[in-house]
């Protein structure tokens, strides 16, 4: 067995507990409404952003009662560290996304590099109608493109490295069912 590393379980056991499981409940309620309204009947394509928006997107889209499809991209560049570097596109959309209304789901809007990379590349594929849906913006001046803005955004939260509910530590923690920050960061 490939035992989990020293200082994961530790870094659990020190966090600061920022969102319960019942506040991004709430959260997420709210959100979907509020998609709902703006693209239900539009035949969307929801693209997860992997491997954060995983959570989300899950919980989401069971709460989205109209036709849908679901679908995925992967562009990283934090690579289980705790600061970003280049962007690495994994996964383009495998979909045709011409004329189509497309929704993003992604766990954190930190930097927002990623999802100005996501953005560029779906105006470049001419979508027809571009919607972004965040868990939790950071809340700092550090913004890579200030002129984008979510359109959904659940919660926000301090300049501190954050995971649970998508966002890793090291990749471990995902699966954490709150928000939590690590301490001293
Ligand atoms: O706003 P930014 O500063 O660009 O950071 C946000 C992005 O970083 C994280 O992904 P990550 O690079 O960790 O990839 P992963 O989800 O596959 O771990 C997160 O899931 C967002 O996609
Ligand atoms: O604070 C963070 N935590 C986890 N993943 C992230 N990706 C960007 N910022 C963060």
């Amino acid at each position: 067995m490939t035992p989990v590393p020293g200082d994961i379980q530790q870094v659990m056991d020190e966090a600061d507990c920022l969102f319960s499981e019942s506040q991004i409940e709430v959260a997420i309620d709210r959100m979907a409404k509020e998609i709902s309204n703006d693209i239900s009947g539009k035949n969307p394509i929801v693209f997860s952003v992997m491997n954060g928006g995983l959570v989300l997107t899950g919980k989401l889209v069971t709460k989205l009662g109209f036709p849908l499809e679901v679908s995925y991209l992967h562009a990283t560049r934090y690579r289980n560290e705790t600061r970003g570097s280049e962007l690495d596109w994994k996964a383009f959309p495998a979909q045709q996304l011409k004329d189509r209304t497309i929704l993003i789901v992604d766990d954190i809007y930190d930097e927002g590099a990623t999802l100005g990379a996501i953005v560029d590349h779906c105006r470049t594929e001419q979508v027809g109608d571009l919607h972004v849906a965040v868990l939790l913006n950071k809340l700092h001046d550090r913004k890579a493109r200030p002129d984008i803005l979510p359109d959904y955004i659940g919660l926000e939260c301090e300049d501190r490295f954050v995971f649970g509910f998508g966002m890793d530590y090291k990749g471990y923690w995902r699966n954490a069912p709150g928000i939590y920050a690590v301490k001293g960061m």
